[in-house]
This record gives C-alpha cells, structure tokens and sequence, in this order.
C-alpha cells in the first residue's frame, strides 16, 4: 500500500533499519474535527522535547497575538495544515520525532474530508493506532468507523485517548462509561491489544508527564505506552518472504562477477545457507551471502532492506519472490479481498485496472463485488455491487500475472495490494487478501 517510505531511498531506509532496528513505532492518529488532535501532537512533541525552542516561541507569539491566555500547541502543526487546505496532495502528514527509547513516525490523518481513504493511507502501515475522543461527547459514530478500519488494517496495537478530561472535571465515571462502551462494541472487531488513556492535551495530563488530576488512572501515560509497546513480534517471523525490488549487478570491472538481488525482507528470517525457492520459476537454490553495503550479515528479517547473493546462477527478476522451499505461497490469479475504494467512479464489475503486489505489476479485471461492508454497523449489503468513494467491501479480481500472495491477516505486505487507474495512474484502491 501507498507509504511515505518511497520517499526516502532504499539505502537510507536500510541504515535506518538496521541501526534502528526494532526501536521504530509507527503510528496513526485519528479523530473527528476538533476531538484536539493537533493539541496532542504538539504536547507529545512539547513534553517529550522533540521541539526547538525557536519553533516553540513562535508558537507562544502567535497564541498572544491571537489574544489566547494559553499557547495553542495545534499551531505546530499549522505549516503542514494550511498546505493540506490549499488542497495540494499531502492526504496523511508524516512527522517524526525521538525520546531516548525510541523512534516514531505520526501518520497524521484529517478528521474531515475523505477519512476513510486518508486512514487506510496512514495506517496501512502503523504499528498502532490512536483513536482520539472529547470526554464530553463520548464515542462517536466517526470513533466507531476508525475504531473499524483500524481493525480491517490489522493495527495490532490500539490506544483510545480521552482527551479534555479537565473539561468534565477529570472525573473517573466519565471514563469508565467510555470504557466499558468501547470494550463491548471491540468484542465485535479484531483488536488484539487495546488501551483506553484518560488526558487533557492541553493541560498536559497523562500526555508524557502523569496527572495530578486523576489519582484513580493507574496505568501508563500515552509517552509511556507509546515508548513500551511491544511490536518486534507482530511481524511474521516464520514465513520467509523476500519480494525482489532490483537485480543488482554492478558495471565496474572489479566486481563483474558480482549479482545480488536487492530488497526489503517482508517476513521469516534469512541466513546464509537457507535452501530457498523462487517464485513463480519454482527454481530451487541455496542464500550463498546477505550483503548490506560493504558488510556481509548473518541474517535478515523484517524490516531490513538487503541485498541477497545465491548459490546458483538462477534466473531472477523484479517481481520474483524468494521464499522457503516448503514453506511458500502459491502462485494465483484469483483474488479474494476486502477493498477500500478511493476514488469518486465507482468501482463495478468488468471494470480494468494495473495492479501492484509488493514488487510485481499486472492488470487486473473485477469479476465481482460480493457486497458492501456499512463499517458503522458490520453490517453487510448485499445488494450493492459496485463501490463508491469512501466504500469498502468485497471484491473478486483476476490478475494478468499470478500474485504471490499470503492472506493480508498472515502478513500485511504479501496479503496487500492497490489498485491503480490505468489512464491517469493515480491509486484508486487499497486491498486485503482474505
Ligand atoms: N480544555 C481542553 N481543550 C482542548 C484539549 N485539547 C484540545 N483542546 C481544544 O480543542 C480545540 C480543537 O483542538 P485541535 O487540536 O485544533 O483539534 P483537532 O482535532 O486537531 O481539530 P482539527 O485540526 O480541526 O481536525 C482547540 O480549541 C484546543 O485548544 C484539552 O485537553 N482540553
């Protein structure tokens, strides 16, 4: 699925991973409008230090100038906030920041227009997400939809924050009634690890410093949960899946003996000796090394960016998979998937569209679709078979190219895909393999 990550080059991404390793969190903040969103962003960054002094006096400028008796920390994110206004193609803001225990990405997505698609941008790839909610008004129908396609995307970690609990008198039966609401309708959804969070992002309770406010709240703070989460085991690490981006084969005569085999390992772990399969050829062969720049490693897994060598000179390409040999998806060109329309032409049956599945392109036919999912209710309707902008549901395609393909709730790269207008290349659909 779409990510921020093309952006950066694979040999950035992969220094990244390797010095980083598993000390990366990634994660999608959703909200209605005004839920304070923006507020809580900026106290993360104020509390945690993430923000220079500079910036934060522009700020405290801005919030006198504009009469405020407080500093209006959603003014940080105001540069990224009044581009998305003007309309330009920033749907999810990306922003980074650092404590001493970890990295993090914000997917950031607006509460507003087009949430749906914006959140399954963002949080396609999110190790959590961070529903946020006004302790005065409770969940929402809007809470419940993100709650939904949090769940849908398979975010195994999710945090709903009760935000302005100084406005309800920080008081204890507030959250407890959003609570206990929350658990009964999460009984109805996938969410594997769920931590409700009392703050106020504008006083700072419970944000990174601990309330004075709510003696009554013994778990973690937000920074606090967010910095221990653990997520180096929601990858799959058994299933070896390594999707192959680019031949590697340098031109200076030094090394024209040299032929490798570049990209981000997806799942299982790589070692020197494995006996590997790839797909779709079914050639069998033995991993001779695993390089990364000038180092050789001892092995690889998810998220690592990499270079494979092997042991036989195989016929390889982009597009091709390296698996394990009894342990690797079979080849298909039928596809059963939950899809996530993003586009205001509806998607229908016969209908022609590219397909991009990790490294591989294809074109892909609909041949149905088996209904609509009402993401407010589950409920499942029948009766529709096409999809509007916004819309989810069942679909059947069948590709040009066999898919090497995993269900997307075995692993969320190899069981995705999106779905891209032939004529004007924009991305049209995200998908889950069922
Ligand atoms: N009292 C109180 N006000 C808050 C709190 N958090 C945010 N606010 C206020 O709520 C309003 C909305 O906050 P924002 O951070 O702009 O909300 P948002 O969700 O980002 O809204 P959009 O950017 O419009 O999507 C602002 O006036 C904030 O000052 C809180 O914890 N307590």
């Amino acid at each position: 699925m779409p990510n921020e990550t093309e952006n950066i080059t694979a040999g950035e991404q992969a220094v990244e991973n390797v010095t980083t390793n598993m000390d990366l969190l990634r994660f999608a903040t959703a909200g209605s409008v005004d839920d304070g969103k923006s507020t809580l962003i900026g106290r993360l960054l104020l509390d945690s230090k993430s923000i220079f002094e500079d910036q934060l006096e522009a700020v405290e400028t801005t919030s006198k100038g504009k009469g405020y008796d407080y500093t209006d920390l959603a003014l940080l994110t105001d540069g990224l906030r009044s581009e998305r206004e003007q309309g330009i193609t920033i749907d999810v803001a990306y922003r980074y920041f650092a404590t001493p225990n970890r990295k993090f990405i914000i997917a950031d997505t607006p509460g507003h227009v087009q949430y749906t698609r914006n959140m399954v941008t963002g949080a396609s790839t999110a190790d959590l997400g961070l529903v946020l909610v006004d302790a005065r008004q409770g969940l929402t129908e809007q809470s419940r939809r993100h709650a939904v396609i949090l769940s849908l995307l398979r975010v195994p970690h999710l945090v709903l924050a009760i935000n302005k609990m100084d406005l309800v008198n920080f008081d204890r039966d507030v959250y407890e009634k959003i609570q206990a609401e929350f658990a009964q309708f999460a009984t109805k959804l996938n969410i594997p690890d769920l931590a409700v969070i009392p703050i106020s992002a504008l006083q700072g309770d419970n944000v990174v410093n601990r309330s004075e406010h709510m003696d009554w709240y013994a778990g973690p703070t937000l920074m606090h949960h967010l910095e221990h989460v653990h997520v180096a085991s929601d990858r799959d690490l058994v299933d070896t899946r390594f999707p192959v981006q680019y031949v590697v084969r340098p031109k200076s005569d030094e090394y024209h003996d040299y032929r490798g085999y570049g990209g981000q390992v997806v799942g299982g772990v790589l070692k020197p000796g494995d006996e590997v399969v790839v797909l779709p050829s079914g050639m069998t062969t033995r991993i001779s090394a695993i390089d990364l720049y000038d180092k050789t490693l001892p092995e690889a897994y998810p998220p690592m960016s990499v270079t494979i060598r092997l042991e036989d000179d195989v016929d390889v390409s982009r597009g091709d998979m390296i698996a394990r040999v009894r342990n690797a998806p079979s080849p298909t060109q039928d596809i059963d998937a939950m899809v996530c329309w993003m586009t205001t032409t509806p998607l229908g049956p016969r209908q022609k569209l590219a397909i991009k599945h990790t490294t591989r392109s294809g074109r892909a036919l609909v041949k149905d679709v088996l209904y609509r999912l009402d993401v407010n209710t589950l409920h499942r309707d029948l009766e529709s078979s096409t999809l509007g902008l916004n819309d989810i549901g069942r679909v059947q395609l069948r590709s040009t190219i066999p898919l090497l393909c995993d269900p997307y709730s075995q692993n969320r790269d190899t069981g995705s895909f999106i779905l891209i207008d032939e004529t004007t290349g924009a991305t049209v659909g995200a998908g889950m393999i069922l």
